[in-house]
């Protein structure tokens, strides 16, 4: 459906915000886009939305290039973060405006107005006021509206940007099905991992305008392709190791390696979930630093350990098994929470 082809974009003689990206987003795909900020996301929104100027490679869409189309032909859908509804406007009214803007008549629009009210669920709403709808409803509404004039594409920027995370976490699975369920092709753009894993088919990771991974949720999460892709997910535990066959040498000691792992210098991490809480005496000894509480029911708890050798260690664990701040602890490593990556932290090539 929607093809960039070594897409880049320069501002001034010394920004680079794309830089030879390469993406394709099938026919009714969701793919989320995620990235630091600066690492140009937004650019590569706009570019595809037609509200900048690609200085180099192509962007098609359903096969035809749109160098030249403007913004309005595209047939691209647009939500973005502050989702700019029209205060002056009712909820229909808003909804409205897109369709008439395409020059639908009264009761074509009246009767998508009502439909798409009713799929975003404020079947009632259309005569209030947009300024009297809560957060989590305006943003409905502007997702109702982008969706009337039955965009080919629907792009969305920071879509639950402003919602307090249990609405986010809400309106992100209903977002996934009702897209899944008109098969509607969406790229959206989101600094929240969360939000991305919950909604994308596919996530792709920008790092300074360019893709540093790009892959279905689970695939990304369980193998960041370098380590900055594991630390933006949030992944701390990396320590150089020379692996041999299924144990990899590091300044933590030997840690065992799922078979098939690459072999020679790599940069090893451990998943929190791999770092196993042992009886005194059993492993490698480290005092506990601090414990942060995760998890809505507060029963997953991270200990952040200082290793008696190696850089710094995350444990994931209960609540009930979290030793106390200031007091030792031992641990091993469990070889399915352990992945190897490139010795060196280099960028992936777009
Ligand atoms: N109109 C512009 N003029 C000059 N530089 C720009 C312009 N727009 C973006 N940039 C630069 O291009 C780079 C990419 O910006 P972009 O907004 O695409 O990043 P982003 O990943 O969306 O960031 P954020 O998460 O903060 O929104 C940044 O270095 C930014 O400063």
């Amino acid at each position: 459906m929607l093809q960039l082809e070594d897409v880049t974009v320069r501002f001034g003689g010394h920004t680079t915000a794309l830089e030879g990206v390469s993406l394709r987003v099938a026919d009714g795909e969701i793919v989320c886009v995620l990235g630091p900020s600066g690492s140009g996301k937004s650019t590569l929104l706009r570019v595809v939305a037609g509200l900048q100027d690609a200085d180099a490679g192509r962007v098609l869409l359903a096969g035809r290039d749109l160098a030249g189309v403007p913004a309005h032909k595209r047939g691209v859908g647009l939500m973005f973060q502050d989702h700019q509804l029209f205060p002056q406007r009712d909820v229909a009214g808003n909804v409205a405006f897109g369709l008439r803007m395409h020059g639908s008549g009264r009761a074509e629009t009246e009767g998508r107005v009502a439909e798409l009210l009713r799929l975003v669920g404020l079947p009632d709403a259309g005569h209030r006021a947009v300024a009297a709808l809560s957060g989590g409803e305006q943003q409905r509404v502007a997702l109702a509206r982008a969706l009337a004039p039955r965009p080919r594409l629907l792009m969305l920027d920071e879509p639950l940007g402003q919602l307090d995370r249990g609405l986010r976490e809400r309106l992100v699975v209903e977002l996934r099905a009702l897209f899944h369920r008109l098969g509607t092709t969406a790229l959206a753009v989101t600094h929240d991992h969360g939000e991305a894993f919950a909604l994308a088919d596919r996530v792709v990771i920008m790092r300074e305008g360019r893709i540093a991974q790009a892959g279905g949720p689970l695939e990304v999460w369980q193998r960041p392709a370098d380590a900055f892709v594991a630390r933006f997910l949030g992944f701390d535990n990396l320590v150089p190791a020379t692996v041999r066959g299924e144990r990899a040498e590091t300044a933590w000691g030997t840690v065992p390696v799922p078979a098939g792992t690459p072999q020679g210098e790599r940069l090893l991490l451990v998943r929190p979930h791999g770092v196993r809480l042992r009886p005194a005496g059993e492993g490698l000894e480290c005092t506990v630093e601090a414990r942060t509480f995760r998890g809505g029911d507060g029963s997953t708890v991270t200990v952040l350990l200082r290793p008696r050798q190696g850089p710094a260690l995350e444990a994931a664990c209960t609540l009930r098994e979290a030793p106390g701040e200031g007091s030792g602890a031992w641990v091993d490593f469990d070889p399915r929470e352990v992945v190897a990556l490139p010795p060196q932290d280099v960028p992936a090539a777009g």
